[in-house]
């Protein structure tokens, strides 16, 4: 899964921590090209994939039981920096000869460390004799050091808090610096990467771009493709990037899934034709969707089957321009994580999304996906790089499965056209009320409930229905947005009065985790 982009590249070994992802962001902030892999990782992958500097992820496992996971032998051998966090600090030491043991006093949360020594990690950010703030959460902790080792700063439960192999470069640290909750954590971070790794930061949008468009022109040659384009963001940046390396072999195809919001199909259609010289084909397939997910309740068969029938299309398509050879689409860095469950790896499958977990085993097109290793808002920068309209920039994210996911059970035209009528309700009320842009998403749900009610003296017997809005960086965590009360009964009074269907309205206040955005 390497990938061609830079040749500064980190690697982060994944041993199942909640918080890995905020390494990778904190990573890119500043500058330097990193992928996240499962410790399981071979050492050939590693050697193949050759990374500068290697950081260990936390871990919900305890390095003190039996077949706890451990960091393969090549990163120790290799001559790289290394970080270790948390249990990454832990196998560190176990593996180089120290001792983990459970500790007496567990810290979660906010805790402080003093400064005993100076250290390349927090040079020109910590002095000696600070007491400085971090996040911890832990259980066990390093009882004796390693060879080599010297310790550079302690706190009440981690005698061995920050400590360092100045010789070997490596460093480690018992508490999370990739959480804000540890102010100038990415500072540390940092220092890792520029003074202690001597790595230089250049990896920027810019060069991203002019790297991406190399790579498709070497994969596609003169083939030709095709690119699923969903008026979205990611979709819309990668065609136009693909444009740019690779002109008239590229046609892009809009599916409308009859899974759409109200009047989406001809919006997209209208704004990319005003915008872009590419060719676009505008595919009506919502009976052909709509038949195969009749009877259907399970997300994940619902997932599926839409991934299975779009790729259908695709290979349809492809075979009416006179034989594409490849599939573009506008797959992002989290839907490649939240699909797939690494082989003996920690991390579990949430969702299949429909254009990665949810694609058919077998698949005649071979795959574009220039955005793979980015987050939402990487993309949305680059959008800005490839001079995107905000129109496009700006949009909220909506899923390729559309209505589907958020119409948990069964989905029937009657749901559909009920949920788009309260959806198109609560977005013009956002609209008016000037928060669309600082909501990351917001949508609504029909619950597969009735309720009943009363109105107009009579007795009603309807759906209820959830609004979802959150905001969030890069969609892989997320907050629930805190409206006003005002604003809520404002819609939830619009809805009930103008959607016949629907007689209770509820606001969802989940955060991501432990709630997904989607319903399903
Ligand atoms: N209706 C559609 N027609 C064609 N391709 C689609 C459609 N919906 C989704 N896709 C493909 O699936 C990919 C993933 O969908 P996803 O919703 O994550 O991205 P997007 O729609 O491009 O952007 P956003 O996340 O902002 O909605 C898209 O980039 C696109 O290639
Ligand atoms: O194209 C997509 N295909 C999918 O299968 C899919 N599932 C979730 N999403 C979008 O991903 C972001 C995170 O969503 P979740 O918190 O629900 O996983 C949110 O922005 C979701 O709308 C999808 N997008
Ligand atoms: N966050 C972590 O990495 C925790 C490591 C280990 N499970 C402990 O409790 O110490
Ligand atoms: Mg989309």
């Amino acid at each position: 899964m390497a990938t061609e982009t830079t040749s500064d590249r980190v690697l982060i070994l994944d041993f199942g921590s909640q918080v890995t992802q905020l390494i990778a962001r904190r990573v890119r902030e500043a500058g330097v090209f990193c992928e996240i892999h499962p410790y399981s990782m071979s050492e050939a992958a590693i050697e193949a994939y050759a990374p500068k500097a290697i950081i260990l992820s936390g871990s919900p496992a305890s390095v003190t039981e039996e077949g706890s996971p451990r960091a393969p032998g090549i990163v120790f051998t290799k001559g790289v920096p290394v970080l270790g966090i948390c249990y990454g600090q832990q196998t560190m030491c176990e593996q180089l000869g120290g001792k983990v043991e459970p500790g007496e006093t567990r810290e979660f949360g906010r805790a402080f460390v003093d400064v005993k020594e100076p250290c390349a990690l927090f040079e020109g950010v910590w002095q000696v004799g600070a007491r400085e703030q971090v996040w911890m959460s832990h259980g066990d902790r390093v009882a004796k050091l390693p060879e080599g080792f010297r310790i550079v700063a302690t706190s009440e439960g981690a005698p061995y808090a920050i400590i360092a192999d100045d010789s070997r470069r490596f460093y480690a640290v018992q508490f999370h610096p990739e959480v804000v909750h540890t102010p100038h954590g990415d500072a540390l971070i940092r220092n890792f990467l520029f003074a202690v790794s001597g790595l230089s930061g250049s990896w920027t949008m810019a060069a991203f771009k002019a790297q991406a468009i190399e790579k498709i022109r070497a994969q596609v040659g003169t083939g030709k493709v095709i690119c699923g384009l969903s008026g979205g963001v990611d979709s819309s940046v990668a065609a136009v990037l693909i444009h740019e390396a690779i002109g008239d072999q590229l046609t892009c195809i809009f599916v409308d899934t009859g899974l759409m919001r109200a009047g989406e199909a001809d919006e997209v259609v209208t704004l990319f034709r005003d915008h872009y010289n590419i060719p676009l084909v505008h595919v009506d397939a919502a009976d052909l969707f709509l038949g195969k997910l009749a009877g259907v309740s399970d997300p994940e068969v619902k997932r599926k089957t839409i991934g299975a029938t779009f790729i259908e299309i695709f290979d349809a398509e492809a075979k009416k321009i006179g034989g594409a050879g490849f599939l573009a689409q506008g797959t992002l860095y989290p839907d490649v994580i939240e699909s797939v469950s690494f082989t003996g790896g920690p991390s579990v499958t949430i969702k299949s999304h429909h254009n990665v977990g949810g694609l058919p085993e077998r698949m005649n097109l071979k795959l574009v996906e220039p955005l793979r290793e980015l987050f939402k808002d990487e993309v949305r920068r680059l959008g800005v790089e490839l001079g995107l309209p905000k129109a496009f920039i700006g949009r909220h994210p909506f899923p390729g499965p559309g209505l589907a996911i958020r119409i948990p059970g069964e989905i029937t035209p009657e749901k559909l056209e009920i949920l788009r009528k309260a959806d198109t309700v609560y977005l013009e009320e956002i609209r008016n009320a000037g928060l669309y842009d600082v909501i990351w998403q917001a949508f609504a749900v029909l619950l597969p409930v009735r309720t009943v009610g009363v109105m107009g003296d009579g007795r009603s017997y309807d759906y209820a229905c959830a609004l979802r809005a959150v905001t969030s960086v890069d969609g892989m965590t997320a907050d629930y947005y805190p409206f006003s009360h005002e604003f809520l009964g404002r819609v939830a009074t619009r809805i009930i009065n103008e959607v016949r269907g629907i007689n209770r309205v509820t606001y969802d206040i989940t955060s991501k985790p432990p709630g997904t955005i989607e319903w399903e």
